[in-house]
This record gives C-alpha cells, sequence and structure tokens, in this order.
C-alpha cells in the first residue's frame, strides 16, 4: 500500500497545525516522522488514519481516499498508552485479533511468536494492571500488529522502553518490514530512526523541513564531523584551514570542517607518515542536523 499526502493542511480555528504537507510512502518502508513536541506528528497521524479530517489537501491509499480502505489493513499504536487494566495479557490480544476478523489458529501462533519475542511469556495469564508500564506498552504493541496489517502506524513506540526493551521493538519493527509491512513511525529518539528509517519527514510547526532519505538529508551536510585521537595539539588543529570548531570530548578531538576536501591535509600533518589510532570522518549525526534545522531559523 502505497500513502500519499497531498499539500495537507490542518487548522484549528486561526491556528495552523499542519502546513502543505506533502510526502509519499512506498510500500514496505519503514518512514520516520520526527519533530519536536507540538510540531504535528499526532495530528497528521490521525488525518491519515481518518480519525479527523483535514482542512485541505489529499490523503489518499494507492490512490484511493481513506473511507475506501478496509479498515482491517491498518494498525495504530496511539499516542495516549492504554490496554483493559481488568483484562489477561493474553485475553486481551485474542480480543483485538478477532475483533479484527483474525481466523483463531492463526491468531494463536501470531501471539505466541510475538509474547516470546517481546519477552513477555510469563505475564501472559497476568492482568494487565498488574505489569509495568513498559510492559504494558509491548502489549499494547503487540495488539497494534497482531491482526498483521500491511500499513502500520506507530506514534511514539520507543518512549517509555528501558535500551534492552527498545533493541526489541527495533528487531520487531525490521521484522514486520521483512514480512512486507509498510511503517510510519515517530520518535523523539534519533538514533532509532537513524537506525531504522529509509525516508523520513521533518517537522518544524507544522511545516516539513526535509522529506526525503536519510542518505539525501545527510548529504545537505556533507562528511564534515572528524574524530581524532591524537597527541597532536588542539591549538594547532584549531588554526588548520578548512577547521571552523574543534573540541575536546573524552580523549578524543572533534572538528567541525568546512567541507569534507580539508580532511587529507589534516591527515598529513596529524600523522606525519605514523600511526594513528583513530582517525574518523562522518557525516553529521541526524541528532545534530535534527538540531541545527530544528534549532536554526530554517523555515
Ligand atoms: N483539538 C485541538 N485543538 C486545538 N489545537 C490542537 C488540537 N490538537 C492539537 N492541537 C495543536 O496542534 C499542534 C500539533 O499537535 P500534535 O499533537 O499533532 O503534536 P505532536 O507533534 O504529536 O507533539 P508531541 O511530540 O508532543 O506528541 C499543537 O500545537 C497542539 O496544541
Amino acid at each position: 500500500m502505497t500513502l500519499t499526502l497531498e499539500h495537507v493542511v490542518k487548522k484549528y480555528k486561526d491556528f495552523t497545525a499542519v502546513n502543505d504537507l506533502n510526502f509519499s510512502i512506498g510500500k514496505g518502508e519503514i518512514f520516520g516522522l520526527i519533530g519536536q513536541n507540538g510540531a504535528g506528528k499526532t495530528t497528521t497521524f490521525r488525518m491519515i488514519l481518518d480519525l479527523q479530517e483535514q482542512t485541505s489537501g489529499n490523503i489518499t491509499w494507492d490512490g484511493a481516499p481513506i473511507k475506501k480502505i478496509n479498515r482491517d489493513l491498518l494498525g495504530y499504536l496511539p499516542e495516549e498508552r492504554g490496554i483493559f487494566p481488568q483484562m489477561k495479557v493474553e485475553e486481551q490480544l485474542v480480543f483485538f485479533g478477532e475483533l479484527r476478523g483474525m481466523d483463531r489458529k492463526e491468531l494463536k501462533s501470531e501471539l505466541d511468536f510475538w509474547i516470546k519475542r517481546f519477552d513477555i511469556e510469563e505475564k501472559r495469564y497476568d492482568k494487565a494492571e498488574t505489569l509495568s508500564k513498559g510492559n504494558q506498552q509491548k502489549v499494547q504493541l503487540i495488539a497494534s500488529f497482531i491482526h498483521k496489517p500491511k500499513f502500520l502506524i506507530l506514534d511514539e513506540p520507543f518512549s517509555g522502553l528501558d535500551p534492552v526493551n527498545r533493541d526489541l521493538l527495533k528487531n520487531a519493527i525490521l521484522l514486520l518490514k521483512e514480512r512486507g509491512t509498510t511503517i510510519l513511525f515517530s520518535s523523539h529518539q534519533m538514533d532509532n530512526v537513524e537506525e531504522l528509517c529509509d525516508h523520513l519527514c521533518l517537522l518544524k510547526r507544522g511545516v516539513s523541513l526535509f522529506s526525503g532519505s536519510l542518505l539525501e538529508l545527510k548529504k545537505q551536510y556533507g562528511k564534515t564531523k572528524l574524530t581524532i585521537r591524537t597527541d597532536y595539539p588542539i591549538e594547532k588543529l584549531e588554526k588548520m584551514t578548512g577547521v571552523l570548531e574543534a573540541k575536546e570530548e573524552r580523549d578524543e578531538y572533534v572538528l567541525k570542517l568546512e567541507n569534507e576536501s580539508f580532511a587529507q591535509s589534516i591527515f598529513e600533518a596529524v600523522s606525519n607518515g605514523l600511526y594513528i589510532e583513530k582517525f574518523s570522518l562522518d557525516y553529521l549525526s541526524l541528532d545534530e542536523i535534527f538540531k541545527h534545522k530544528v534549532g536554526g531559523d530554517n523555515e
């Protein structure tokens, strides 16, 4: 299923929450929607799912409006967390699966698989309210895709999970992609977006600052981050041609270059033909790009 947004606008009275949003998500892609609090991510999800109507613009699935889509093809983890507190974990998941018309046998095997995968086997017959917040979130996550949707929307799925569970979720997302599911998610954790996304859209106060592939975004900034571990004095590094900034971070120096072409002459000076432990020229991290784009005057 391909999802397309064209010139989508959402206004609440005089306030524009989403302003002329355009992007497209192809089958089997993982797409990240990133932006600060209040950027318009949840509003966008809700419009895509027809839970609220856009003020103007078009949202289509394989060219057809959302109202024509069989809802069982979609899965959604809303930002508001919540499951039935009194229901046992397994009961709960069977309930959601059957609600979406799943066959009992298939439901059972999916359930076994994901309960194990998310490491909540021992909680299977416990009431949901007795689970920790993170475990409740895992149950809600499984509930969002237990019916094998073709398109899955996850609003902040990583928030509130510890690093081990974040990894479990990351691997689950990759597995769902392998199975052909298209996934759209939002996150404040840029490392997760960086590791998972093929494409992304960066929102600032409802306006898209960038929409495209992660590599395309990285190439806008070039390989301008140079990390060196050396005894060479920082005062000298700072003065080299092409170096905009040099900082000491633990036992390394991190340099900001004007562009990547300056790296070679720096290497020659610093190594001076000898062994050097670390010399690494990289793109900026998504986190750095995000802060630059969102923090700067980029509208
Ligand atoms: N029903 C509403 N009436 C008026 N304004 C609203 C309504 N719903 C959302 N907004 C506003 O629209 C903007 C976008 O909200 P939205 O919830 O989409 O942001 P978000 O990117 O999901 O933020 P967060 O990361 O905090 O979840 C916010 O300024 C919010 O206050």
